[in-house]
């Protein structure tokens, strides 16, 4: 592979330019790219080959397909690509100075001291103080012929947030937060992009500032506490050489953390339940595998032993990447393969196309767990070719915790009930935002 990380004058004389087209008059790609991503993307990497760029969202975009590419902007090898200038366009009003949206040395500087509320201890507390939530929330639900997948999910995920990240029991204050919560999130996906009183954009910025009041008025308890959660650890994380975070970085920390959470867990686990929907027969090997444990709440070291949930859950994250594609903008002129992306370029790599590469995958559209089996692991054939969690500085810090909160909720969901869907349902997915059940995913839901 031909690529450079600084420009050097032959280099910079060789390079081509990035081929592409800017599609319709105003409208560009934007349409093609929201209403079929995969196909859209697969019709530019036939025709153009790994770069290539278009109009997209009204903007230039330059897309980069494939394991190579991601591994090139994942590492990002001499800080050629700025995570927040790519993100801000989406999500920069409402999830400001969140980790995700700061670069180089300072990002580096924020995620030594956010990685010591994701070591293993730690892990292993949030694990003991979400179990009872899971068995309260999932308590609740009760068989019926069109149950919502998407809706309770999405429920649960969201009260398990308030508890075992903010440290709230669910009350007033918590159905309040999730409101405001919830705005913020919908904000990003705004197709009217500023403030119209009632509009998503205005909620959001609503939203933000309900969520801003409440973490900056408990900062000093919470400095305080010895509690397990999240927001508590936040505000006690320190570095060996002590550098911790000041209350504005704990805020937007916070805010931007339950956003990168709820939503990813979400989708993973409804892809996970039509999956399973669709192969009764892996439904019944991971209830098999969930009741030979033997316990009704799944502890931090059964994780690795839950062989089954492991593989599938790996397919669910290849099948619909959560994250679906990922921006970046370049801060200098670019050489990627004799290719010449100029500084400010909007650059964007997905981890979505490339799970359906039938280069790198055997049936890319089928589900088939066993692709991750020992004797096959079909994600090495290349590094930076299952990449749901991204990659390099960036890679979500929080992907231990998704894997134990994603397998907490469903052994005693599995331990409790069997769920089926027709023959011949297919899961409409609206990508028009993050990838979700477009119909919310309605299943037969029994007791077992
Ligand atoms: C299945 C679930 C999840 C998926 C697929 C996922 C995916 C991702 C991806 C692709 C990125 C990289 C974005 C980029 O490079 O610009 C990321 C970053 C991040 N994720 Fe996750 N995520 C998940 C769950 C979580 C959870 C549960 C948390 C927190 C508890 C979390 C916290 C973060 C944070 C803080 C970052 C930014 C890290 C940084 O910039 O240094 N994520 N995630």
């Amino acid at each position: 592979m031909t690529v450079s990380t600084t420009l050097h004058e032959s280099e910079f004389g060789k390079a081509k330019p990035i081929p592409g087209d800017p599609g319709l008059p105003l409208l560009g790609y934007t349409l093609h790219s929201m209403l079929d991503p995969l196909g859209f993307s697969r019709k530019r990497y036939d025709k153009y080959g790994e770069i290539s760029w278009s109009n997209t969202f009204g903007t230039r975009m330059v897309s980069m397909f494939g394991p190579d590419a991601n591994q090139f902007v994942f590492q990002n090898r001499g800080d050629l690509f700025s995570n927040s200038q790519g993100w801000d366009f989406f999500i920069g009003k409402f999830f400001r100075r969140g980790i995700m949206l700061l670069d180089f040395e300072e990002h580096r500087h924020h995620r030594r001291i956010m990685q010591n509320a994701f070591k293993k201890p730690v892990l292993v507390q949030y694990l003991d103080e979400m179990n009872h939530p899971i068995e309260r929330g999932i308590q609740k639900w009760l068989p019926q012929d069109d149950f919502f997948v998407l809706t309770a999910i999405k429920k649960l995920t969201l009260d398990l947030a308030t508890e075992v990240f903010m440290g709230e029991k669910l009350g007033s204050e918590a159905s309040v937060l999730n409101k405001a919560f919830v705005d913020t999130v919908r904000a990003g996906s705004s197709v009217v992009r500023y403030p119209v009183p009632g509009g998503r954009w205005s909620k959001g910025l609503k939203g933000r500032k309900v969520l801003e009041a409440y973490f900056m008025s408990k900062i000093a308890e919470k400095r305080a506490s010895t509690g397990n959660d999240l927001f508590s650890q936040l505000c006690r994380a320190e570095t060996e050489d002590g550098q911790k975070f000041s209350d504005d970085d704990v805020v937007n920390h916070m805010i931007f953390l339950m956003m990168a959470a709820h939503d990813t867990s979400t989708i993973t686990l409804c892809t996970m339940f039509y999956h399973l929907a669709k192969n009764p027969e892996w439904q019944e090997k991971l209830r098999q595998e969930s009741i030979a444990l033997g316990k009704g709440h799944l502890e931090h070291d059964d994780l690795d032993k839950m062989e089954g949930m492991t593989k599938v859950m790996k397919e669910a994250l290849r099948l619909c990447a959560p994250v679906p594609s990922v921006p970046r903008r370049t801060v200098k002129d670019v050489v990627y393969k004799n290719t010449l992306i100029p500084k400010d370029s909007l650059v964007v790599v997905s981890p979505y196309f490339t799970h359906y590469m039938p280069e790198y995958w055997k049936n890319p559209k089928q589900f088939d767990p066993d692709r991750f089996a020992e004797d096959r692991r079909e994600d090495k054939v290349h590094p930076y070719a299952w990449v749901p969690f991204g990659g390099g500085a960036h890679m979500c810090i929080g992907l231990h915790f998704a894997d134990l909160q994603v397998k907490a909720i469903l052994h005693q969901i599995l331990l409790r009930f069997k769920w089926s869907v027709d023959p011949g349902y297919t899961m409409p997915v609206d990508m028009t935002s993050l990838p979700v059940p477009g119909d919310k995913l309605p299943v037969r839901l029994e007791f077992i």
